[in-house]
């Protein structure tokens, strides 16, 4: 389990995270809702260890990763598979050396068995046709499957992806959704998704919580979240488009 316990983060003058408080389920998909630029991405950093706060704890297994030295921040990191918002797939290397790069980064693996791990994981995202494929020959939506495919190379425990469906039709979107609800259910993987996308949270996520002016201001099941009471909560999920809840939430 992960547990956030008062995480405070500030840029300069700009306070992003002023008291984060938060439970991560084991074994669960839990989403990290709430405005454009309302610091989920930094969270999702801190949860890694990618930045550190200016006060709090980060609580893994009852370990607080604030205090870890980069050797053994490296070790937890092990445990994680991450999906980044970009995707970002080199360019350069196939679709198999891609997701054969933290393979060969992280550990000491035969070329045979990276081979066979390779070919494991593009099968378990229906990809493994591409293998010999460059990046530029996919699909957006296949890209975010041979991304997938890559943070689990390493068999993790925990995977976080930052907006793992934006810039995908819709179509797409429901398919990389249900492909990541598969995917952690058959790996028994804890999964933190950060997204806006209210319909695909409310299918897929066991547990949501909502970031609200450097807090969580909600958090439990898709059943509960619809009957938040908070003025927030209950605007985005009423769905309204990205410019139009801007508008609502600066006026508030
Ligand atoms: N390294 C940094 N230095 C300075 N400011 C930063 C840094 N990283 C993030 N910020 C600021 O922190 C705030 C929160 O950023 P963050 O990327 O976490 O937002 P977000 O909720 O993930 O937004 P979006 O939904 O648009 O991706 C932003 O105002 C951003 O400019």
């Amino acid at each position: 389990m992960i547990k956030i316990v008062d995480l405070h983060k500030a840029f300069g003058p700009h306070k992003v995270l002023r008291g984060v408080n938060l439970e991560i389920p084991e074994g669960k998909i839990t989403f990290i809702m709430g405005a454009s630029g309302t610091g989920k991405s930094v969270l999702l950093k801190h949860i890694i260890g990618l930045i550190s706060p200016d006060k709090g704890q980060i609580l893994i297994d009852g370990k607080d990763i604030t205090q870890l030295s980069e050797k053994e921040l490296m070790e937890v990191r092990k445990r994680f598979g991450m999906l980044f918002q970009e995707g970002a797939l080199f360019d350069s290397l196939t679709v198999g050396e891609n997701v054969a790069f933290p393979l060969r980064e992280h550990t000491n693996l035969s070329e045979k068995e990276i081979r066979a791990r390779v070919e494991l994981k593009l099968s378990q995202v229906g990809l493994l046709e591409a293998i010999d494929k460059m990046p530029s020959e996919l699909s957006g939506g296949m890209k975010k499957r041979v991304a997938l495919a890559r943070a689990l190379a390493l068999d993790p425990e925990i995977v976080l992806f930052d907006e793992p469906t934006t810039g995908l039709d819709p179509i797409m979107q429901e398919s990389i959704s249900y492909l990541i609800k598969e995917t952690q259910e058959r790996l028994k993987l804890t999964c933190v998704v950060i997204s806006h996308d209210v319909p695909i949270a409310f299918a897929i996520a066991d547990k949501i919580a909502f970031l609200y002016e450097g807090k969580v201001v909600e958090e439990g099941s898709p059943e509960e979240i619809k009957k938040s009471k908070h003025p927030f909560v209950k605007q985005f999920i009423r769905a309204l488009p990205t410019g139009l809840k801007e508008e609502v939430h600066e006026k508030e």
